[in-house]
């Protein structure tokens, strides 16, 4: 049987950039429309041209992508011809292959909004759709408020949709504006609507988030037969954004029936790149990406509880819907008062630590977890200091140098422009090759801004660690996140530590105390012995 054909529209960088904060650039733009093209969506909507300056700089410049760039703008206010209308023309000086024109389909805001006559509505909508034909584009008309303007006047919606595709519509878009529709009533609408007459086959649907139902309306939708579908990246969209396609996209290459009824744009060998294309897009928008999100999520095939992981290590489809592979994502064990002895093996063979089934270093390991996470430490993000920890107790932790003392003092004070500036001092002593070691170091950077009490004692530590100074010469801290925590009965402070090295490791550790310093110094110590382990390993002396 073959497959029908079942069209993606983006609308990141128009819907999209209508998101609270989010505002891309012309180069960002163009950045974001190469690697949704390169996933092979069908159309990219790429701003409002005439409506701001970075929207019109992006088509001025527009990239050269195979999917269809497409202008959007509104259908021609009343009162004047779609040829004289600036609005309408600013659009349409884009020159791009599709044009995108919103416009009314519910009475009441025919009447309220724009102050004209339900007739006159449709005579406009009618003529800006015949005036973007007329000029060899592709036309498409989104149906604002569609789903509303049905439930008060179906008669009237379905009439604004009809005049849109007399007038030579490739697609009528039914849009849940205001994002209040449910699945099945979208799918009993849109059902409705091809029964009166409107091929589903040049129905489009555009949803919202506000009820967290956009992509299962939007799969209504095309179960009713409508054959396009307008989402965004990551969800980004007005208010509470729209249908997701990252979640979407793999749904419906990897889903029944989807996947044996629809050809879409976007092939199995595209969608391994989908996690990247997401990342890439919080990195645009400086965000730390959802952990939860479906499918691309740091978190989507992270495997926590024992009894899950017990069955993951037989089959990871005991626990998984798709293969993390399939959307370019990977599968994590972590550590933590959920683990049973499964994670621990599964974990501690990842870290090329292998250990017997019955060794009884796994319960003692296991316990010091769960008795360590009760008071307040985090293992779960923290891998780095669970292994050291489960080195610990298998003997396999060199003592690569001993910490004798460490303190840190903060003092504010006047500098040369007589201006109140911090700066810390940190004098750590350890103990490595056999000698005594003191260093001292300030919390200056280069270009003379302070940067804390922490960033001292970490080159304090590292100053002078005699044969390892080396080893650790290209590592550095690039997260530090502090959580007040209640651990047993007391509150502590909580501190991970996310570092990075020349080999493009990353690591995460943690320290709890009473006291914010201590915290941190036992995070900052885990990273600079798990880095050793790593690479200084074999030369480890034990200190004396
Ligand atoms: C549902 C959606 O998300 S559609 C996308 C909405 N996106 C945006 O609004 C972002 C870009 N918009 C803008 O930059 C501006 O609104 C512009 C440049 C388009 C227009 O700006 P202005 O001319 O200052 O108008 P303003 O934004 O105040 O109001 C919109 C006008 O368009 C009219 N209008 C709204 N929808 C339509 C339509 N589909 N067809 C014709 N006119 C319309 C309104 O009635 C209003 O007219 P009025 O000022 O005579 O009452
Ligand atoms: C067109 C559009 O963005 C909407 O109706 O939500």
């Amino acid at each position: 049987m073959s497959k029908e054909r079942l069209y993606l529209y983006d609308t990141t960088l128009r819907d999209g950039q209508q998101t609270q904060g989010v505002q891309f650039s012309t180069a960002e733009k163009v950045q974001i429309a190469q690697a949704l093209d390169a996933l092979g969506l069908d159309y990219i909507e790429g701003g409002w041209p005439g409506a701001n300056p970075t929207d019109s700089a992006f088509f001025e410049t527009a990239p050269k992508i195979s999917a269809r760039l497409t202008a959007f703008g509104m259908t021609k206010r009343a009162g004047r011809s779609a040829e004289n209308d600036d609005v309408l023309a600013a659009v349409m000086n884009a020159g791009t292959q599709a044009v995108c024109l919103v416009g009314k389909s519910h009475d009441y805001h025919v009447t309220q909004a724009l102050g004209i006559s339900l007739e006159e509505n449709v005579e406009n909508v009618r003529a800006s759709i015949a005036h973007v034909v007329a000029q060899g584009r592709e036309a498409l008309f989104d149906a604002e408020h569609f789903f509303d303007g049905y439930k008060d006047n179906p008669t009237y919606a379905v009439d604004v949709c009809r005049a849109a595709l007399e007038a030579g519509a490739r697609w009528v878009v039914l849009c849940d504006t205001n994002g209040g529709a449910l699945p099945a009533e979208v799918s009993r609408i849109v059902t409705e609507v091809i029964a009166a007459g409107l091929p589903g086959d040049r129905l489009g649907i555009h949803t919202h988030n506000d009820t967290e139902n956009a992509v299962a309306c939007s799969l209504a939708a095309v179960d009713a037969g409508a054959r396009q579908i307008q989402g965004t990246l990551n969800g980004l969209g007005e208010r509470c954004g729209n249908a997701n396609l990252t979640a979407l996209i793999p749904t419906l290459l990897l889903k029944e029936p989807y996947a044996s009824n629809f050809d879409i744009g976007v092939s199995v060998d595209a969608l391994a790149g989908l996690t990247r294309v997401s990342r890439m897009l919080d990195d645009i928008l400086n965000r730390v990406p959802s952990k939860q999100a479906a499918y691309v999520g740091a978190s989507a095939f992270a495997h926590k509880a024992g009894l899950h992981v017990s069955a993951i290590l037989k089959d990871p489809s005991t626990y998984e819907h798709v293969d993390p592979t399939s959307v370019g994502n990977a599968r994590i064990i972590p550590m933590s008062n959920q683990a049973g002895q499964s994670n621990l093996r599964k974990r501690l063979t990842e870290a090329g630590l292998s250990v017997d089934k019955d060794d009884p270093a796994l319960g003692r390991i296991l316990d010091r977890i769960k008795r360590r996470e009760a008071d307040g430490y985090s293992y779960d993000t923290a891998q780095a200091s669970f292994e050291l920890l489960a080195r610990e107790e298998l003997g396999q932790l060199p003592e690569f140098f001993e910490v004798k003392r460490y303190k840190v003092t903060v003092e504010r004070r006047k500098n040369k422009y007589n201006k109140m500036v911090s700066l810390s001092e940190a004098v750590v002593v350890v103990k490595v090759d056999g000698e005594k070691k003191l260093s001292v170091s300030e919390s200056l950077d280069e270009d003379g801004s302070d940067r804390g009490p922490v960033n001292a004692l970490a080159k304090a530590l590292a100053k002078d660690l005699g044969q390892y100074s080396q080893v650790l010469a290209d590592m550095r801290l690039v997260d530090f996140k502090v959580r007040i925590t209640q651990g047993g009965t007391e509150a502590v402070t909580r501190v991970i530590i996310d570092s990075e090295d020349g080999q493009g490791r990353r690591w995460s550790t943690v320290g709890v105390s009473a006291n914010i310093v201590d915290a941190s110094f036992e995070a900052l110590l885990d990273a600079i012995q798990w880095k050793l382990v790593r690479d200084a390993g074999p030369q480890a002396v034990v200190a004396e």
